[in-house]
């Protein structure tokens, strides 16, 4: 298969769920490719409490060891959470027709189709992704044509109540590695008119061959921070680095009710100069249980430059990374290979 058709977005047509048996197409080789655990003894992923009075170091030593972790008394309502999981299953409910009305043309365009990452991939996703940039108005005028509006204003709320979550988060994120608050103002934390998001919503039909298939290929992300916030269905999974207690594993992320998961992404890992790393994770695939998902990024604006901080650069050797923007990461993610973008912007020290 040439680069070019490995790259080309692959929408997964939602009739397709429907196998009798998985096709050659939708079958993936290497899930088994390092031990899966359960989050318990040392794999417990962290569950940390916003109000907690040691909030600043549990995040920073979150952060540092995980690259991921779990918030819970985040302060968004559980009214705003149930309605906004109805729209998500109101979403994927509609018939594949309708919503291929709103098919993305190209991976990073707002719509329905496949995740973008999958494209790296040879392989079909077992998932379908509907994915918000700004406004969702024009794709849910064509999705419900007489009743549009619960789903936009839903969705509006929604990112409403999650941005100052995720402004909240991020300068905690900073102030644990010691950077003052003048110096965060200079970040795109300070001003949050420097920070872009993004929605993306996702689903992940049950499979009766689940061992087979995966709804989300390995990848980090690459904004700052990601929200994931599920239906309680288990099925994203994190890959932890090789460490004294055992080797390179996936470990399943908990569903804890009344929580959201929050990862690192690689632009994170830019503006700490490596500090906090991003933090590679999975979506498999259940037999019984239809999962959803939806993912909160939190990127830069389109010209926004980030740069590792002066405050966390070692002064004789100076930044590890050099500045990008958030479109340029995206740039080297396509051309390179997913996972190398930050390896080509590491600074030799030598
Ligand atoms: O479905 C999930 O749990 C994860 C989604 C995700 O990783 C993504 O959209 O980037
Ligand atoms: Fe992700």
């Amino acid at each position: 298969m040439s680069l070019h058709e490995t790259r080309k977005i692959k929408i997964h047509q939602p009739e397709n769920f429907q196998f009798n048996s998985i096709p050659d197409s939708h079958a993936w080789a290497d899930l088994h490719d390092h031990p899966t655990v359960e989050p318990i003894g040392p794999d417990m992923i962290p569950v940390i409490d916003l109000n907690d009075p040691k909030l600043i170091e549990k995040i920073g030593k979150a952060c540092e060891e995980w690259g991921v972790f779990l918030i819970r008394n985040h302060g968004i309502e559980p009214k705003l959470l149930n309605q906004f999981s109805s729209q998500m299953d109101r979403l994927f409910a509609l018939p594949a027709e309708v919503k291929l009305k709103v098919a993305k043309a190209d991976a990073l365009d707002a719509g329905y189709g496949g995740d973008p990452i999958s494209r790296f991939f040879p392989k079909y996703t077992w998932s379908e992704a509907f994915t918000i940039l700004d406004s969702p108005l024009e794709h849910a005028k064509k999705l419900w044509p007489d009743d549009y509006s619960s789903f936009c204003e839903v969705m509006e709320e929604y990112k409403k109540a999650m941005n100052p979550l995720g402004r909240r988060l991020m300068h905690v994120m900073l102030l644990s590695l010691g950077v003052s608050e003048e110096e965060i103002n200079n970040t795109p934390m300070g001003d949050f008119s420097k920070i872009k998001t993004v929605l993306s919503l996702n689903s992940y039909p049950a499979c009766h061959d689940a061992d087979r298939v995966l709804g989300l290929p390995p990848h980090s992300d690459n904004g700052f921070i990601t929200f994931v916030y599920d239906n309680g269905v288990s099925g994203l999974q994190i890959l932890r680095r090789k460490d004294d207690n055992g080797p390179k594993r996936w470990v399943t992320v908990p569903v804890v009710p009344d929580t959201f998961v929050v990862n690192v992404g690689d632009l994170m890992q830019v503006l700490t100069n490596g500090r906090f790393h991003n933090m590679v994770h999975r979506a498999t695939i259940g037999k019984t249980y239809h999962r959803m998902s939806s993912a909160y990024f939190f990127a830069s604006e389109l010209d926004v430059k980030v740069s590792p901080l002066s405050k966390l650069t070692d002064p004789g050797v100076g930044p590890l990374y050099k500045t990008v923007t958030w479109p340029e990461l995206l740039q080297m993610k396509n051309s390179l290979s997913y996972d190398q973008a930050l390896e080509a912007i590491k600074i030799d020290s030598n």
